[in-house]
């Protein structure tokens, strides 16, 4: 089996930070030949992991691996304890939340203490941004992205050289001039760093809106004051304490003691009162129970004095002129964030609309969208991988320093330990995994997962598509909710025998952590992460709205016809809104999974006809139409998030006609994999062709979407109908978990929207109420079904069950057998022949 997209990179002196001299910048270091070693100058303290397990994973995980590398080697890497000199320079520093991107700063290593500010002045001054103890790091470089990344513990540092200073003369060059503009095919983060460099002064634009803020509120408050010289009443008791106090007005009652109502009288001189800040030391001790109390309480006679306000005043005129003066400034602030944002937009404008750039843009922006929304679990793969695995694709170019490996020795590999990535790949027991085949090594290695997506076709649809889909979206929401055409009365069950357990507690990070290791595929994945159905049943679910297949087959038309299997091929992805906590079992090799629907009028058969790589075939026939696929699929791992991309190609023959289309499928992407914030994702083009006719296509967009955009736009899809000449025909689109509208039918109408959900789907695993008749299992079933039906796992029922710990248990068993059975086979020279499909 290909494995997951990163390989730990074997110890090659060359990935291995060389040696710092004094007179060298720390990223000349990088930059220069491999010929040196890393030479740390402190020894490593413990790891810094909070799980016992956890630490010791870390432990024999990196020193083992490291531990063996013989540095001496190396040529010219004599084995140096001496304490290296300062390092300094500046680098590129990922910037922390919010602001994402990089930024310059100067960096200063000096006897392991790692400090850095925005210049060399400031460091020397002592202004730092800050330090850290590299000793107590853990360090992992990749010499081909010219990155380092630093887990403090605490604190993540991911550093790189100032953009594309691939020696030091160029370097040493971007020192004193701004970065170099982005060049041909760079990778989107450099792009994004250097479209943030370019950014006039970002910073100062956020000073300029932080001053912009407290000026306004400083005009406020004159302007309130004014408005109270001016004669406004006050409304709150505390606007009359302001009054009082700015109109020097006397609280106590001429020539009578009211010393009980209102303590004592108090003044504040104007002087005072204009001062600003009112503090309630301003007032008397007991004012609470006076000017605190309500309007009502104030006495007439200072009410009396309210009425005359000063407008000609020297106050007021003060006031005037300081409302001006702030005024003014606002404006200047307000002024350069103005010119800040037309630039901005200007660059933006014209990156849109060069027509060279605006397919890449486009497409680096969705991928932009994408990762910046993920970035919450990239600090903890980073640390990941910095403890003990890689994460590049490109095999040397990742490796993980611990700084008291004094003694590494060359000469041979490092046995290679699963990463994070093919870890995801058992996990998700992926057939093939794509390594970044087409993107650059820079793309791949990126942490950021700011890569170019290469595999999905640009998922945007022509101009106006966002209008186009509101548009749909009303139509949709106006149409009329048509009853199920499939009878409900079926007497298939309606509900699942136990609820769901909650999994969120089962962190899928700690799995992969805390297996760092070992051999992931004897890994059993606890069985509450999955739900009761196996994968040959999910895709039993493409079904679950045949009836547009059976509409289909008597439309005479074939350009509606074809609308009517677009729209069915869209219904298939209707599941994924709500069905993102859990994952179906992996069946298991030769395990099957038939179904009658007499009510829906076809049967399903289906067998996992591999295991190494999965590939599961399924067969559906009706009076209507006869559905076929063989669906094999690839993983693509970006760091947080999971990409499905499928490979084989869905079938549909209608008999009426004698057609047969067939189709692609979209990406699938888990976006968030390892958190509980995941969600699911349809993307790209899906183009449907019907190979007994050439008389029309359709092609299927399945638009991607953006980090900006709301809610309400996820799950866009849209589509159109040509004829032969290319010509649209019909066009159609919505949202692929709320419904389909087609407006340029003779009568503009709903084509499909989803059943509705049962009220209790998410206490049970998000089932529709097709998914829990899924695994039903009646007698007469019993009697006829084939022992490797699905419907007979053990493991699975027990789930269903909700024995959960026997649940665990059996599917180890299950799991160990395949492995038995597996070994078998092997020895004897056999190859599993599948029952059902050739
Ligand atoms: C961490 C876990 C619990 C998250 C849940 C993962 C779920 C959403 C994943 C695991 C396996 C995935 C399926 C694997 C294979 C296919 C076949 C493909 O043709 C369409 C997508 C489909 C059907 C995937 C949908 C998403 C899926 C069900």
């Amino acid at each position: 089996m290909q494995r997951f997209p990163y390989h730990i990179a074997p110890m090659d002196p060359q990935v291995c930070p060389p040696r710092l001299s004094s007179s060298q910048s720390l990223i000349s270091g990088l930059d220069k030949s491999p010929a040196s070693t890393f030479k740390p100058g402190h020894s490593r303290s413990s790891s810094t992991g909070s799980s016992k397990q956890s630490k010791q994973s870390r432990h024999w995980e990196v020193m083992d691996d490291l531990q063996h590398l013989d540095m001496s080697s190396v040529p010219g890497s004599s084995l140096d304890l001496s304490i290296p000199g300062i390092c300094e320079g500046y680098l590129m520093k990922r910037r922390k939340y919010p602001l994402k991107g990089w930024h310059k700063r100067y960096f200063l290593l000096e006897k392991g203490i790692l400090k850095y500010s925005k210049t060399q002045q400031d460091i020397q001054r002592g202004k730092l941004h800050g330090s850290l103890d590299v000793s107590l790091a853990v360090m992992s470089i990749n010499k081909k992205s010219k990155r380092i990344d630093l887990d403090a513990g605490d604190n993540l540092y991911h550093l790189q050289p100032p953009h594309y200073a691939s020696s030091v003369s160029v370097y040493q060059q971007d020192m004193v001039s701004p970065p170099p503009a982005v060049t041909s095919n760079p990778g989107v983060t450099s792009k994004v760093s250097a479209w943030l460099q370019q950014t006039h002064d970002i910073d100062a634009t956020s000073n300029d809106l932080a001053r912009c803020q407290a000026e306004l509120a400083e005009l406020a408050q004159l302007i309130q004051r004014l408005h109270w010289l001016e004669g406004g009443l006050p409304i709150t008791s505390t606007d009359l304490e302001m009054r009082i106090s700015m109109q020097n007005l006397s609280l106590e009652k001429p020539k009578r003691k009211t010393g009980r109502v209102l303590g004592h009288s108090r003044t504040l001189s104007r002087v005072e009162a204009m001062g600003g800040m009112f503090t309630s030391s301003h007032f008397s001790t007991n004012s609470s129970s006076g000017l605190g109390a309500s309007v009502q309480s104030i006495p007439d006679h200072v009410y009396s004095q309210l009425s005359s306000p000063q407008v000609t005043s020297p106050e007021a005129k003060k006031l005037h002129q300081d409302i001006c003066a702030v005024s003014q400034r606002v404006h200047g602030s307000l002024k350069s964030i103005h010119e800040v944002l037309t630039l901005e937009r200007e660059r933006i404008r014209e990156a849109w609309t060069s027509p060279d750039l605006r397919q890449n843009t486009s497409q680096q922006l969705a991928t932009l969208c994408s990762t910046l929304s993920e970035l919450d679990i990239q600090s903890r793969l980073t640390k990941v991988h910095s403890l003990s695995l890689s994460s590049d694709s490109t095999e040397e170019s990742f490796c993980t320093v611990r700084p008291d490996q004094r003694t590494p020795s060359m000469g041979r590999h490092c046995q290679r330990a699963p990463s994070v990535a093919e870890s995801m790949a058992e996990y998700f027991d992926a057939s093939e995994v794509i390594v970044c085949e087409t993107s650059s090594e820079a793309d791949c290695s990126d942490e950021s997962g700011l890569s170019d997506i290469t595999t999905t076709s640009n998922s945007e649809p022509e101009e106006g598509h966002a209008t186009a889909t509101l548009n749909y979206r009303a139509s949709l929401n106006s149409a009329p909710d048509k009853p199920s055409p499939v009878p409900t009365n079926t007497g298939r069950r309606t509900a699942l025998p136990a609820p769901s357990t909650d999994n969120s507690h089962i962190g899928i990070m700690t799995i992969l952590y805390n297996n760092i290791g070992k051999d992931l595929s004897r890994v059993s994945m606890p069985v509450a992460l999955n739900e009761p159905l196996s994968l040959l049943q999910r895709l039993s679910e493409e079904l679950e709205y045949s009836e547009l297949l059976d509409i289909a087959n008597h439309i005479d038309d074939p350009y509606e016809r074809m609308v009517y299997v677009a729209v069915f091929s869209i219904s298939g992805y209707a599941w994924a809104s709500w069905r993102n906590r859990y994952k179906p079992f992996n069946p298991v090799l030769g395990e099957t999974y038939e179904s009658q629907r007499e009510d829906r009028g076809f049967n399903y058969i289906s067998e996992q006809v591999s295991h190494h790589p999965p590939v599961s075939a399924c067969h559906a026939e009706s009076e209507n139409f006869t559905f076929w696929q063989d669906q094999r699929w690839k993983n693509k791992f970006w760091g947080k998030s999971v990409e499905i991309i499928s490979s084989g190609l869905v079938n549909v023959s209608l008999p009426r006609y004698g057609d047969h289309y067939e189709w692609n499928k979209a990406v699938t992407c888990i976006h968030n994999v390892l958190s509980q914030q995941r969600w699911l994702e349809h993307y790209g083009e899906v183009v449907i062709r019907n190979t007994a006719s050439d008389v029309c296509t359709c092609k299927i967009t399945f638009v991607k979407s953006r980090y900006w955009s709301s809610d309400n736009s996820k799950n866009e899809v849209q589509g159109v109908v040509l004829d032969r000449a290319g010509e649209v025909v019909h066009r159609f689109g919505g949202l692929w978990h709320e419904g389909i509208f087609c407006d340029t039918l003779s009568t503009p109408k709903c084509i499909w929207k989803p059943n509705v959900q049962p009220e209790d789907h998410f206490e049970y695993y998000g089932f529709s109420h097709y998914a829990r008749e899924l695994n039903e299992l009646t007698d007469d079933m019993r009697a006829v079904l084939p022992p490797t039906d699905t419907r007979f796992r053990p493991d699975q029922r027990l789930l269903e069950e909700g024995k959960v710990v026997e649940a665990d248990k059996k599917k180890d068993e299950v799991e160990e057998k395949q492995r038995e059975r597996r070994k078998e086979m092997a020895k004897r020279g056999e190859e599993h022949i599948p029952r059902f499909f050739k």
